[in-house]
Protein backbone atom coordinates (compact mmCIF):
# COMPACT_ATOMS: atom_id res chain seq x y z
CA UNK A 1 0.00 0.00 0.00
CA UNK A 2 2.95 2.38 0.32
CA UNK A 3 3.53 2.85 -3.37
CA UNK A 4 0.27 4.63 -3.75
CA UNK A 5 1.21 7.88 -2.24
CA UNK A 6 4.68 7.54 -3.86
CA UNK A 7 3.07 6.89 -6.64
CA UNK A 8 0.86 9.82 -6.88
CA UNK A 9 3.12 12.17 -5.12
CA UNK A 10 5.07 11.53 -8.58
CA UNK A 11 2.39 11.47 -11.02
CA UNK A 12 1.10 14.72 -9.37
CA UNK A 13 4.55 16.14 -9.58
CA UNK A 14 4.83 15.16 -13.65
CA UNK A 15 1.36 16.32 -14.74
CA UNK A 16 2.15 19.57 -13.03
CA UNK A 17 5.31 19.90 -15.31
CA UNK A 18 3.21 18.87 -18.00
CA UNK A 19 0.70 21.44 -17.26
CA UNK A 20 3.01 24.49 -16.83
CA UNK A 21 4.88 23.23 -20.17
CA UNK A 22 1.40 23.37 -21.75
CA UNK A 23 0.78 27.01 -19.90
CA UNK A 24 4.13 28.12 -21.16
CA UNK A 25 3.14 27.46 -24.26
CA UNK A 26 0.41 29.11 -24.32
CA UNK A 27 1.03 31.85 -23.08
CA UNK A 28 3.74 32.65 -25.38
CA UNK A 29 2.61 31.56 -28.74
CA UNK A 30 -0.32 34.07 -28.27
CA UNK A 31 0.34 36.85 -25.83
CA UNK A 32 -0.36 40.42 -26.67
CA UNK A 33 3.44 41.94 -26.37
CA UNK A 34 5.25 44.91 -27.05
CA UNK A 35 7.28 43.95 -29.70
CA UNK A 36 9.59 46.64 -28.57
CA UNK A 37 10.28 45.79 -25.21
CA UNK A 38 10.40 42.05 -25.52
CA UNK A 39 13.36 41.06 -26.04
CA UNK A 40 13.95 37.20 -26.01
CA UNK A 41 11.08 37.51 -28.78
CA UNK A 42 13.57 39.42 -30.57
CA UNK A 43 15.60 37.07 -30.65
CA UNK A 44 13.74 34.15 -31.76
CA UNK A 45 12.07 36.27 -34.18
CA UNK A 46 14.73 38.33 -35.34
CA UNK A 47 14.04 38.71 -39.25
CA UNK A 48 10.37 38.86 -38.03
CA UNK A 49 11.18 42.04 -35.43
CA UNK A 50 12.71 44.15 -37.82
CA UNK A 51 9.77 44.18 -40.21
CA UNK A 52 7.21 45.05 -37.22
CA UNK A 53 9.62 46.80 -35.58
CA UNK A 54 7.56 50.34 -35.82
CA UNK A 55 3.86 48.48 -34.77
CA UNK A 56 3.42 49.59 -31.28
CA UNK A 57 1.31 46.12 -30.22
CA UNK A 58 0.82 43.14 -32.38
CA UNK A 59 0.37 39.51 -31.93
CA UNK A 60 3.29 37.43 -32.14
CA UNK A 61 4.10 33.93 -31.57
CA UNK A 62 7.45 32.85 -29.92
CA UNK A 63 7.53 29.92 -31.84
CA UNK A 64 7.12 31.22 -35.34
CA UNK A 65 3.15 30.35 -35.91
CA UNK A 66 0.75 32.84 -36.97
CA UNK A 67 3.06 35.48 -37.34
CA UNK A 68 2.95 36.30 -40.39
CA UNK A 69 -0.15 35.03 -41.67
CA UNK A 70 -2.03 36.94 -39.83
CA UNK A 71 -1.12 39.84 -42.45
CA UNK A 72 -2.19 39.21 -46.10
CA UNK A 73 0.01 41.95 -47.28
CA UNK A 74 3.34 41.11 -45.54
CA UNK A 75 2.98 37.70 -46.93
CA UNK A 76 2.34 38.77 -49.93
CA UNK A 77 4.94 41.17 -50.21
CA UNK A 78 7.26 38.53 -48.67
CA UNK A 79 7.04 36.15 -51.22
CA UNK A 80 7.83 38.94 -54.11
CA UNK A 81 11.15 39.84 -51.65
CA UNK A 82 10.48 42.77 -50.35
CA UNK A 83 11.38 43.71 -46.89
CA UNK A 84 10.59 47.27 -45.05
CA UNK A 85 14.17 48.88 -44.63
CA UNK A 86 13.95 52.18 -42.65
CA UNK A 87 15.01 55.22 -44.58
CA UNK A 88 15.51 59.16 -44.37
CA UNK A 89 12.05 61.07 -44.50
CA UNK A 90 10.59 61.61 -47.73
CA UNK A 91 8.48 64.50 -46.34
CA UNK A 92 8.74 66.75 -42.90
CA UNK A 93 5.77 68.28 -40.86
CA UNK A 94 7.84 71.31 -39.89
CA UNK A 95 5.40 73.17 -38.13
CA UNK A 96 3.90 75.67 -36.72
CA UNK A 97 3.49 74.92 -32.88
CA UNK A 98 0.25 74.61 -31.35
CA UNK A 99 -0.91 74.45 -34.91
CA UNK A 100 -2.23 71.04 -35.11
CA UNK A 101 0.99 69.47 -36.58
CA UNK A 102 -0.06 66.30 -34.29
CA UNK A 103 -3.97 65.90 -35.97
CA UNK A 104 -1.96 66.89 -39.29
CA UNK A 105 0.17 63.52 -38.63
CA UNK A 106 -2.28 61.30 -36.80
CA UNK A 107 -4.60 61.56 -39.80
CA UNK A 108 -1.96 61.13 -42.51
CA UNK A 109 -1.05 57.98 -40.13
CA UNK A 110 -4.23 56.67 -41.90
CA UNK A 111 -2.61 56.30 -45.11
CA UNK A 112 -1.48 52.90 -45.94
CA UNK A 113 1.67 54.42 -47.71
CA UNK A 114 2.57 56.42 -45.30
CA UNK A 115 4.53 55.53 -42.33
CA UNK A 116 5.69 57.80 -39.70
CA UNK A 117 7.77 58.27 -36.47
CA UNK A 118 5.27 58.27 -33.26
CA UNK A 119 7.47 61.03 -31.45
CA UNK A 120 9.27 63.76 -31.91
CA UNK A 121 12.69 63.70 -33.54
CA UNK A 122 14.46 66.88 -32.86
CA UNK A 123 16.72 65.94 -35.42
CA UNK A 124 17.60 69.00 -37.15
CA UNK A 125 17.59 71.48 -33.95
CA UNK A 126 18.61 69.58 -31.44
CA UNK A 127 20.38 65.93 -32.33
CA UNK A 128 21.63 67.01 -35.68
CA UNK A 129 25.70 65.95 -34.10
CA UNK A 130 24.12 62.60 -34.15
CA UNK A 131 24.08 62.08 -37.83
CA UNK A 132 21.95 60.63 -40.18
CA UNK A 133 22.45 57.34 -39.36
CA UNK A 134 21.23 57.68 -35.96
CA UNK A 135 18.07 59.89 -37.97
CA UNK A 136 17.49 57.05 -39.93
CA UNK A 137 17.93 54.47 -37.32
CA UNK A 138 14.52 56.58 -35.47
CA UNK A 139 12.69 56.13 -38.73
CA UNK A 140 10.00 53.42 -39.27
CA UNK A 141 10.66 50.51 -41.63
CA UNK A 142 8.86 51.20 -44.95
CA UNK A 143 8.54 48.98 -48.36
CA UNK A 144 9.47 50.62 -52.12
CA UNK A 145 7.10 53.27 -52.63
CA UNK A 146 5.91 54.33 -48.91
CA UNK A 147 6.48 57.23 -47.23
CA UNK A 148 8.62 57.90 -44.15
CA UNK A 149 7.68 61.20 -42.55
CA UNK A 150 8.32 62.72 -38.75
CA UNK A 151 6.81 65.99 -37.55
CA UNK A 152 8.99 68.18 -35.37
CA UNK A 153 7.38 72.00 -35.06
CA UNK A 154 10.39 73.56 -33.96
CA UNK A 155 11.88 73.16 -37.34
CA UNK A 156 10.19 75.72 -38.41
CA UNK A 157 11.93 78.63 -36.34
CA UNK A 158 15.07 76.68 -36.02
CA UNK A 159 18.17 79.00 -38.21
CA UNK A 160 20.01 76.09 -39.52
CA UNK A 161 17.21 74.37 -40.01
CA UNK A 162 16.49 74.85 -44.12
CA UNK A 163 19.93 74.56 -44.96
CA UNK A 164 20.09 71.02 -43.00
CA UNK A 165 17.12 69.78 -44.54
CA UNK A 166 18.22 70.33 -47.85
CA UNK A 167 21.64 68.95 -47.00
CA UNK A 168 19.80 65.48 -46.39
CA UNK A 169 17.60 65.71 -49.66
CA UNK A 170 16.39 69.19 -51.51
CA UNK A 171 13.66 67.05 -52.86
CA UNK A 172 11.89 66.99 -49.74
CA UNK A 173 8.58 67.56 -48.88
CA UNK A 174 7.41 70.20 -46.17
CA UNK A 175 4.42 70.34 -44.60
CA UNK A 176 3.62 73.62 -42.54
CA UNK A 177 0.24 73.79 -40.12
CA UNK A 178 -0.63 77.44 -40.06
CA UNK A 179 -3.25 78.78 -37.67
CA UNK A 180 -4.76 82.45 -36.57
CA UNK A 181 -1.97 83.62 -34.56
CA UNK A 182 -3.93 84.55 -31.98
CA UNK A 183 -5.43 81.50 -31.17
CA UNK A 184 -2.53 80.07 -31.48
CA UNK A 185 -0.43 82.25 -28.51
CA UNK A 186 -3.42 81.67 -26.32
CA UNK A 187 -2.73 77.56 -27.20
CA UNK A 188 1.04 78.04 -26.28
CA UNK A 189 0.69 80.33 -23.28
CA UNK A 190 -2.53 77.54 -22.43
CA UNK A 191 0.21 74.33 -22.70
CA UNK A 192 2.85 76.79 -20.55
CA UNK A 193 -0.03 77.24 -17.97
CA UNK A 194 -0.90 73.89 -17.35
CA UNK A 195 2.87 73.15 -16.30
CA UNK A 196 2.95 76.08 -14.11
CA UNK A 197 0.41 77.38 -11.94
CA UNK A 198 2.18 80.53 -11.10
CA UNK A 199 2.25 81.72 -14.53
CA UNK A 200 0.95 85.43 -14.78
CA UNK A 201 -2.29 86.04 -16.94
CA UNK A 202 -1.83 86.05 -20.50
CA UNK A 203 -2.99 89.42 -20.85
CA UNK A 204 0.00 90.56 -18.43
CA UNK A 205 2.38 88.64 -20.72
CA UNK A 206 1.45 89.29 -24.08
CA UNK A 207 1.09 93.48 -23.31
CA UNK A 208 2.91 94.94 -21.11
CA UNK A 209 4.15 98.93 -20.14
CA UNK A 210 6.45 100.47 -21.87
CA UNK A 211 6.64 103.91 -20.01
CA UNK A 212 5.28 105.42 -16.76
CA UNK A 213 2.59 106.95 -18.75
CA UNK A 214 0.88 104.40 -18.92
CA UNK A 215 1.35 103.23 -22.85
CA UNK A 216 1.04 99.76 -23.84
CA UNK A 217 2.65 97.20 -26.39
CA UNK A 218 2.52 93.76 -28.00
CA UNK A 219 5.86 91.70 -26.22
CA UNK A 220 6.71 91.05 -29.72
CA UNK A 221 9.69 88.56 -28.09
CA UNK A 222 7.42 86.61 -25.53
CA UNK A 223 8.04 83.19 -27.93
CA UNK A 224 3.69 82.82 -28.05
CA UNK A 225 4.01 86.26 -29.83
CA UNK A 226 7.39 86.02 -31.82
CA UNK A 227 5.95 82.34 -32.92
CA UNK A 228 2.51 83.75 -34.86
CA UNK A 229 4.92 85.93 -37.63
CA UNK A 230 5.02 83.53 -39.88
CA UNK A 231 6.36 85.99 -42.31
CA UNK A 232 9.41 85.62 -41.17
CA UNK A 233 10.42 82.12 -41.30
CA UNK A 234 8.82 80.96 -44.24
CA UNK A 235 11.14 83.34 -46.28
CA UNK A 236 14.14 81.48 -44.48
CA UNK A 237 12.77 78.02 -45.66
CA UNK A 238 11.97 80.01 -49.46
CA UNK A 239 15.40 80.69 -49.66
CA UNK A 240 16.82 77.01 -49.69
CA UNK A 241 13.01 75.22 -51.03
CA UNK A 242 10.75 76.38 -53.68
CA UNK A 243 7.20 77.07 -53.09
CA UNK A 244 5.78 74.35 -54.56
CA UNK A 245 7.94 71.96 -52.32
CA UNK A 246 6.32 73.63 -49.12
CA UNK A 247 2.57 73.07 -48.27
CA UNK A 248 0.38 75.14 -46.11
CA UNK A 249 -2.05 73.49 -44.23
CA UNK A 250 -5.06 75.96 -42.58
CA UNK A 251 -4.78 74.88 -39.02
CA UNK A 252 -8.98 76.24 -39.28
CA UNK A 253 -9.76 74.06 -41.92
CA UNK A 254 -8.37 71.04 -40.82
CA UNK A 255 -11.02 71.23 -37.52
CA UNK A 256 -13.41 72.43 -39.43
CA UNK A 257 -13.65 69.87 -42.69
CA UNK A 258 -10.32 67.76 -41.86
CA UNK A 259 -11.39 65.47 -45.31
CA UNK A 260 -10.97 68.35 -47.40
CA UNK A 261 -7.76 69.56 -46.09
CA UNK A 262 -6.30 66.04 -45.67
CA UNK A 263 -7.11 66.25 -49.37
CA UNK A 264 -4.63 68.82 -50.64
CA UNK A 265 -2.14 67.11 -48.07
CA UNK A 266 -2.77 63.89 -50.29
CA UNK A 267 -2.11 65.32 -53.45
CA UNK A 268 1.06 67.31 -52.54
CA UNK A 269 2.66 64.22 -51.61
CA UNK A 270 1.66 61.97 -54.68
CA UNK A 271 -0.46 59.63 -52.79
CA UNK A 272 -4.03 58.43 -53.52
CA UNK A 273 -6.66 59.81 -51.91
CA UNK A 274 -7.49 57.39 -49.40
CA UNK A 275 -8.33 59.91 -46.32
CA UNK A 276 -11.85 60.67 -46.60
CA UNK A 277 -14.72 62.09 -45.11
CA UNK A 278 -14.83 58.78 -43.96
CA UNK A 279 -12.27 58.08 -41.56
CA UNK A 280 -13.87 61.01 -39.63
CA UNK A 281 -16.13 62.01 -37.08
CA UNK A 282 -17.11 65.56 -35.31
CA UNK A 283 -17.11 64.99 -31.29
CA UNK A 284 -19.10 67.59 -29.94
CA UNK A 285 -18.02 67.09 -26.23
CA UNK A 286 -14.03 67.55 -27.61
CA UNK A 287 -14.86 70.18 -29.95
CA UNK A 288 -12.78 68.51 -32.68
CA UNK A 289 -12.54 66.04 -35.07
CA UNK A 290 -11.53 62.37 -34.35
CA UNK A 291 -10.96 59.45 -35.42
CA UNK A 292 -13.54 56.38 -36.63
CA UNK A 293 -10.08 53.73 -36.67
CA UNK A 294 -6.32 53.84 -37.08
CA UNK A 295 -3.57 52.35 -37.91
CA UNK A 296 -3.17 50.84 -33.98
CA UNK A 297 -6.65 51.12 -32.76
CA UNK A 298 -10.34 49.69 -34.58
CA UNK A 299 -12.69 51.90 -32.36
CA UNK A 300 -13.70 55.54 -32.24
CA UNK A 301 -10.97 57.63 -30.76
CA UNK A 302 -9.64 61.41 -30.08
CA UNK A 303 -6.64 63.04 -30.18
CA UNK A 304 -4.64 62.73 -26.43
CA UNK A 305 -5.79 64.94 -24.10
CA UNK A 306 -3.23 67.76 -24.54
CA UNK A 307 -4.40 68.26 -28.26
CA UNK A 308 -7.92 70.39 -27.96
CA UNK A 309 -7.51 72.16 -24.49
CA UNK A 310 -9.92 74.13 -23.37
CA UNK A 311 -8.28 78.27 -23.83
CA UNK A 312 -8.90 80.73 -20.52
CA UNK A 313 -11.30 83.74 -21.16
CA UNK A 314 -9.04 86.83 -22.76
CA UNK A 315 -9.92 90.09 -22.23
CA UNK A 316 -11.64 91.38 -25.59
CA UNK A 317 -9.36 94.71 -25.88
CA UNK A 318 -5.97 92.41 -25.45
CA UNK A 319 -7.53 90.22 -28.51
CA UNK A 320 -7.90 93.37 -30.20
CA UNK A 321 -4.48 94.90 -29.48
CA UNK A 322 -2.95 91.65 -30.96
CA UNK A 323 -5.26 91.35 -33.79
CA UNK A 324 -4.03 94.89 -34.76
CA UNK A 325 -0.66 93.60 -34.17
CA UNK A 326 -0.15 90.96 -36.31
CA UNK A 327 -2.61 92.51 -38.98
CA UNK A 328 0.91 93.89 -41.52
CA UNK A 329 2.50 90.35 -40.81
CA UNK A 330 -0.35 88.26 -41.58
CA UNK A 331 -1.15 90.32 -44.98
CA UNK A 332 2.56 90.29 -46.27
CA UNK A 333 2.61 86.42 -45.42
CA UNK A 334 -0.97 85.88 -47.15
CA UNK A 335 1.00 87.71 -50.20
CA UNK A 336 4.07 85.91 -50.17
CA UNK A 337 2.11 82.14 -49.77
CA UNK A 338 -0.82 83.32 -51.86
CA UNK A 339 -3.43 82.39 -49.58
CA UNK A 340 -5.32 84.13 -48.03
CA UNK A 341 -6.40 82.36 -44.66
CA UNK A 342 -8.55 84.69 -43.65
CA UNK A 343 -7.48 85.91 -39.84
CA UNK A 344 -9.85 87.91 -38.15
N1 LIG B 1 -8.56 66.85 -34.26
C1 LIG B 1 -7.97 67.58 -33.32
N2 LIG B 1 -8.01 67.21 -32.03
C2 LIG B 1 -7.40 67.97 -31.08
N3 LIG B 1 -6.72 69.10 -31.34
C3 LIG B 1 -6.66 69.50 -32.62
C4 LIG B 1 -7.27 68.77 -33.65
N4 LIG B 1 -7.04 69.42 -34.81
C5 LIG B 1 -6.34 70.50 -34.52
N5 LIG B 1 -6.10 70.56 -33.20
C6 LIG B 1 -5.37 71.63 -32.55
O1 LIG B 1 -4.04 71.22 -32.40
C7 LIG B 1 -3.50 72.03 -31.38
C8 LIG B 1 -2.19 71.45 -30.91
O2 LIG B 1 -1.29 71.68 -31.96
P1 LIG B 1 0.01 70.80 -32.18
O3 LIG B 1 -0.36 69.38 -32.29
O4 LIG B 1 0.72 71.39 -33.33
O5 LIG B 1 0.78 71.06 -30.83
S1 LIG B 1 2.32 70.80 -30.56
O6 LIG B 1 3.06 71.90 -31.15
O7 LIG B 1 2.69 69.51 -31.12
O8 LIG B 1 2.42 70.82 -29.08
C9 LIG B 1 -4.58 72.05 -30.33
O9 LIG B 1 -4.43 73.21 -29.56
P2 LIG B 1 -5.23 73.44 -28.21
O10 LIG B 1 -6.66 73.59 -28.61
O11 LIG B 1 -4.69 74.66 -27.60
O12 LIG B 1 -4.98 72.23 -27.34
C10 LIG B 1 -5.84 72.03 -31.16
O13 LIG B 1 -6.46 73.27 -31.26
Amino acid sequence: MKWIPAFSKRTMFIYFILLFLLYLFYALNTCLVDERKFSLNRFLLKRQYTKYKNAAVRFVSLLGFNVEDNDYKYRRLKKQNLIPVKRLPDALVIGVKKCGTRALLEFLRLHPDVRAAGSEVHFFDKFYHKGFEWYRDKMPPTLEGQITMEKTPSYWVTRTAPKRVQAMNPAVKLLAVVRDPVTRAISDYTQSASKSVSLPRFEDLAVVNISWGGSQAVAASWPPIRLGIYLRPFKRWLKRFNRESLLLISGERLVADPAAEMARVQEFLGLKRVITEKHFYFNSSKGFPCLLKSESRSTPHCLGKTKGRSHPHINPSTLETLREFYKPFNEKFYELCGINFGWP
